[in-house]
């Protein structure tokens, strides 16, 4: 489970990413956030890991108080939290298998990945993982020979080997062409109904967002200004989230 409390985040410039943030995301949700530029959508999701430490409140994450983990209590709990980026982040120059195997042996030295010493099972693991995904025929190509779409079931491949509970996606279609934005969307629902692992994706496409997300927390300016089933997003809800600053200014609107 992930309990936000009263959660604020200040950027070391004085600007405040988070405001106030209450939430409670049970074990094998499928959430979507959205929100303009800016509102603070990735802010939020990279707190959860750690990657942004948050300046007031109180974050659990399965029952660790993340605020208080360094070096390599840190490191340990973010193997539990699996990521993936809009840019994939594979090492493009090594196999499809190496960049899955860095994930199940982290702690492993770069060398050692370069030149393949794995144990049998560690290599078992990571093929179960890239065949889950239906990519094991490209185990043995170079990262960066793959496109966009397969490289990201690579990154999806990387966090189930590595047993994350919880997988945090930051934008991870936005670039992407639609079919395949569609089908890394379809993957990630599989990911969830099929291993019941929490899913919180940060999410540009409002209509993807409700299309396969159960709950949709949508952010603006650092607040959370909606939580609720996905099903009872309204047209009035969205044009609340998406709406201007000056379009919200009474002295700037028409009847005035
Ligand atoms: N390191 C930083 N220092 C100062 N301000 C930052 C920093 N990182 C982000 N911000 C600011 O915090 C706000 C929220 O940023 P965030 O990246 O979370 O937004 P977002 O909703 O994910 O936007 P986008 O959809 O464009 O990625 C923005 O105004 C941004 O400029």
């Amino acid at each position: 489970m992930i309990r936000f409390e009263g959660v604020g985040k200040i950027y070391p410039n004085g600007y405040q990413g988070l405001i106030d943030i209450n939430l409670e995301i049970q074990d094998g949700e499928f959430v979507g956030i959205i929100g303009t530029s800016g509102a603070g959508k990735s802010t939020l999701v990279r707190t959860i890991n750690g990657l942004n430490d948050v300046t007031s409140g109180n974050l659990v994450v399965n029952g660790t108080d993340v605020a208080k983990l360094k070096g390599k209590e840190l490191r340990k709990f973010r193997r539990k939290v699996g990521m993936i980026f809009q840019s994939y982040n594979l090492v493009p120059r090594i196999t499809v298998l190496k960049n899955v195997l860095t994930a199940v042996v982290p702690e492993m030295s770069f060398f050692k990945v370069l030149f393949g010493i794995f144990s049998k099972e560690d290599k078992i693991k990571a093929l179960e993982a890239l065949d889950r995904m239906g990519i094991l025929d490209k185990a043995y190509v170079r990262a960066d020979q793959l496109s966009g779409g397969q490289q990201q079931r690579v990154s999806l491949a990387r966090t189930l080997a590595q047993d994350s509970d919880i997988i945090l996606a930051d934008e991870p279609v936005s670039a992407l062409d639609p079919v395949t934005a569609k089908e890394v969307m379809d993957d990630l629902k599989r990911i969830n109904e099929e291993l019941g692992r929490t899913i919180l994706i940060n999410i540009h496409h409002v209509e993807l967002a409700l299309a396969y997300a159960s709950r949709i927390i949508a952010i603006k300016k650092g607040k959370i200004v909606y939580d609720g089933p996905s099903s009872e997003v309204t047209q009035k809800v969205l044009d609340e989230v998406y709406r201007k600053e000056e379009d919200s200014d009474p002295s700037t609107s028409e009847e005035n």
